[in-house]
């Protein structure tokens, strides 16, 4: 899927700014806190209903501004134009497609952003979160049932959170519902995610191969958040006293996660940074080939910062594929990177929210 046109309000320093996008790759150089990355962020929120930095959110909307909005012409491999929206007014988000309010779980599942940024490298060494992050948006755009099912999961998450915050202690017939419906709907998106590892893990190695050869056969490890052998609804029975104590439901597919070992690098404590982020990468590209698998449109490809994350042999390595994926490039750099110089690319120059077309 490609965008055609862009259109940005009210975000971070971008008053409007509207931009037509080539269908390969788009260079965004500027310097330091000219704006570069807030497109990203811009073309990121409307396929997530989020943003790829931390923090809060109301930084998202322009100092003085009453609303940000995101307007997008998004076209599809099979030539269907999408012409998507999405906007924030006091604390409401709203999105529309084609002209309609539309939920954001719809907005999102129209729109497929992968994105590679400075804090990528969190995936592989920060906490679980991000790790299932990843796992499922994937498995978000392969199951069209996952979003409503996690729904439930978390809803059912909450209240028996706060049954266990209760005093005096709820008793057992109020818990049996809330702890019925964890382990239904845990159990169903523990098997989709476990399914949707089954198909990542080739593409993984293949990935990683191309990246990281060096570091040899790849093993990735999922844990799903409770004991293997044993059914989730009588474990939260068993440790509802344990998890009255820490406040919290201690176990279910809210706390599971997944790690990588390579063969010469069994901990994650054994990379380097620089391995660290390409293996974020890897795991983007992976993710990315699988989604234009399934879907047969390849998600739009950003690329924050690339030069100084990685060396030119494995920026041209990662331009090489994405090229001849026929990805959609968004990139942005204080100057245009070495290792695009001989390739076609669309560049604007990005100055304190100002955007102008230089090539
Ligand atoms: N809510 C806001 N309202 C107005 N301006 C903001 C807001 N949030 C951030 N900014 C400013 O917008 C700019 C956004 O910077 P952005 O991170 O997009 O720049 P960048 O070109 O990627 O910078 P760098 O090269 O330093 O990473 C910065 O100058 C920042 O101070």
């Amino acid at each position: 899927m490609k965008i055609e046109q862009l259109r940005i309000a009210g975000l971070r320093c971008f008053s409007e700014a509207t931009l037509a996008l080539d269908p390969g790759i788009n260079v965004f150089a500027g310097d330091n806190g000219a704006g570069k990355t807030s497109v990203l962020e811009a073309v990121f929120l409307l396929s997530h209903g989020r943003s790829f930095r931390s923090g809060a959110r109301e930084a998202l909307l322009q100092r003085g501004a009453s609303g940000l909005s995101i307007f997008a012409e998004l076209r599809h491999a099979d030539g269907r134009l999408a012409r998507l929206g999405l906007g924030r007014t006091g604390s409401r988000w709203e999105g529309r497609i084609d002209g309609l309010n539309a939920p954001l779980g719809e907005l999102v599942r129209e729109c497929a952003v992968v994105c590679f940024d400075p804090g990528s490298h969190a995936l592989i060494s920060g906490g679980a979160e991000e790790r299932r992050r990843y796992l499922d948006w994937g498995v978000f755009h392969v199951e069209h049932q996952f979003l409503s099912i996690w729904r439930r999961y978390q809803r059912a998450l909450k209240q028996r959170n706060s049954l266990l915050r209760s005093y005096p202690l709820p008793a057992d017939a109020l818990f049996l519902p809330w702890e019925a419906e964890l382990a239904q709907t845990g159990q169903q998106i523990d098997q989709q995610r476990q399914a949707y590892l089954d198909l990542l893990r080739p593409r993984l190695a293949r990935s990683m191969q191309g990246l990281l050869g060096e570091l040899g056969a790849l093993e990735l490890r999922y844990r799903r958040g409770w004991a293997e052998d044993q059914e989730l609804a009588s474990q939260l029975r068993v440790q509802r006293e344990r998890d009255v104590t820490r406040g919290h439901t201690t176990m279910g597919v809210h706390r599971a996660d997944w790690t990588l070992a390579f063969e010469h690098a069994p901990l994650r404590e054994h990379l380097s940074r620089g391995q660290g982020k390409l293996v974020a990468l890897a795991c983007m590209l992976a993710q990315a080939e699988l989604y234009a698998e399934h879907h047969g449109d390849w998600p739009i490809v950003c690329l924050d910062d690339l030069a100084s994350e990685l060396d030119q042999a494995h920026q041209r390595a990662v331009i090489g594929q994405l090229v001849g994926a026929s990805a959609q490039i968004l990139l942005t750099g204080t100057e245009l990177p070495v290792a695009m110089r001989d390739l076609p690319a669309r560049v604007f120059h990005v100055e304190q929210g100002e955007l102008s077309r230089l090539l």
